[in-house]
């Protein structure tokens, strides 16, 4: 079967949020689960969240400065309506409960200390006569506005508003506001669980001790795991087990079998809750039916899906009972070839083996399908660049190509020169890259200067 991308990325996406509604305890639903603010970076927020308290918690002070009452007359002078001279009260330090302010003092006080009642301004200490603390007896201020440098109570936040809403993928600004507000943990949807298999005989991981002699002939190590896992891991899904499977298709059905449980159980293979561990952390590592295998949510393969003699995932899920797995052949180079189905009601996606080929893949379908159903991972930004330089692409083939691109700087428009060619072997030029280039299946000559749309990795 011949796919355009947009086809199979909805086919990706209809797959996944079918199987996930259907599970038991659906990521889709899932009520969530408290995990500590240490934990929840890129974790996804269940419920909308509500300030506890106002920020800042008092009206407090933006300078370091004296704290005066303006636009009252003051009792110990007024020389010439720009300044005014203030008795000193005592400081107030950041942390201190200040006692009221008397009319025709100045309290000197901290950044972030809290205003005295009776002051409504501040004056920062360099427009001080004398400019510095501990001078005298008396000090002489500029005129300031009611407000000025004074943080209001509820300035930032208001308690009771919405702060996050739900679905936001959280990041580092979040920890620190749900902090300032008191929390100690975050409620986030559980993660995905996902079993991660590479195919090959000709595959070593580095450091089999196979290869301690150096890498043997014919062989070569492992890039896939290396390089899906990590993909996984920074959308976070959990990655259960990744392992390589030889080209044996009984070899990878026995596997998938002790990963997985037949659907009549599949009531408890869901659902699991963040168990905490031995370190007081709340982390994914629990599961609903223990003495089981681990559900996963999720199975990725890479390799073994196309034309050859040895096509270990063609050959094993081709045919296999438990398996509904289509093998499909997609409009887009590099990650042509595709399968997509499931094993077991477990939605089960194979990229094609070549490195490039599997990242685009997951950069193409997995990601953009996982973003939509469950708010995480954050989309890739996407662009229009300029081409630095002429490309070519086959007709009726979307290229994925890999690119460097260099934001707009002044006046110059934002532009993409590739790095690398368009062969799906090219990891090196991949890991140079800081982008996608998108050259659609129509575009067959595109000249320098061409406007093109570019995913910023
Ligand atoms: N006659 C045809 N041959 C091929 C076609 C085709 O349509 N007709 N498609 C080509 C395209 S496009 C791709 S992409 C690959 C996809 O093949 P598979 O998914 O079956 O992948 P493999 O054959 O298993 O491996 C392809 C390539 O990648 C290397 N590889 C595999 N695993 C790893 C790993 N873990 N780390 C590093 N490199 C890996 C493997 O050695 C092969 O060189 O098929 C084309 N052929
Ligand atoms: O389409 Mo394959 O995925 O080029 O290299």
């Amino acid at each position: 079967m011949r796919r355009t991308v947009a086809e199979h990325q909805q086919s990706v996406e209809q797959l996944l949020r079918q199987c996930f509604s259907e599970l038991p305890a659906s990521v889709q639903n899932d009520a969530g689960t408290p995990v500590r603010l240490d934990r929840a970076v890129g974790r996804v927020l269940v419920a909308d969240l509500v300030a506890p308290l106002d920020l800042p918690p008092f009206a407090n002070s933006q300078m370091d400065g004296y704290a005066i009452h303006t636009g009252i007359e003051q009792p110990i002078s007024v020389d010439n309506g720009e300044s005014t001279i203030y008795g000193i009260a005592p400081v107030i330090a950041a942390g201190a409960v200040p006692a009221p302010l008397a009319p025709g003092m100045a309290a000197p006080i901290m950044t972030g200390a809290p205003i005295p009642a009776g002051a409504n301004a501040v004056v920062p200490i360099e427009m001080a006569d004398p400019n510095r603390f501990g001078a005298g007896d008396t000090v002489r201020l500029p005129a300031a506005a009611a407000g000025r440098f004074v943080r209001a109570q509820g300035s930032d936040v208001q308690r009771g508003s919405v702060v996050i809403t739900a679905g936001t993928v959280l990041n580092a600004a979040h920890m620190g506001l749900a902090s300032a507000l008191g929390l100690t943990e975050l409620t986030v949807r559980r993660p995905l669980r996902a079993l991660l298999l590479t195919t090959g005989d000709e595959v070593l991981t580095p450091g089999d001790p196979a290869a301690a002699q150096g890498l043997p002939a014919g062989m070569i190590y492992d890039a896939n795991q290396a390089l899906l896992r990590a993909c996984l891991e920074e959308a976070r899904i959990e990655v259960l087990t990744a392992t390589t499977v030889r080209d044996d298709p009984a070899e990878l059905l026995a596997l998938l079998a002790a990963h997985t449980r037949p659907p009549a159980n599949a009531t408890n293979t869901t659902g699991a809750t963040e168990a905490t561990d031995s370190t007081g952390d709340a982390d994914s590592t629990g599961d609903a039916d223990a003495g089981s295998p681990p559900a996963c949510d999720l199975i990725i393969s890479v390799g073994g899906i196309s034309a050859g003699a040895f096509e270990v995932v063609k050959q094993a899920l081709g045919t296999a009972a438990d398996a509904a797995v289509e093998f499909v052949s997609v409009s887009m180079q590099p990650g042509g070839p595709q399968a997509a189905g499931t094993f077991r009601g477990i939605p089960f996606l194979g990229f094609p083996g070549n490195p490039v080929s599997a990242f685009v893949s997951f950069e193409m379908f997995l990601r953009p399908a996982l973003t939509a159903l469950l708010g995480a991972p954050v989309p890739r930004q996407r662009v229009v660049a300029v081409l630095e330089h002429a490309m070519t692409s086959p007709l009726g083939k979307h290229q994925v190509r890999r690119g460097i691109y260099s934001g707009p700087e002044f006046e110059s428009a934002p532009s993409v020169r590739e790095v690398g060619a368009e062969s799906s072997h090219l990891l090196g030029a991949l890991a140079q890259a800081n982008a996608l280039i998108q050259l659609p299946a129509g575009a067959t000559e595109l000249q320098a200067g061409a406007k093109v749309e570019v995913w910023l990795l």
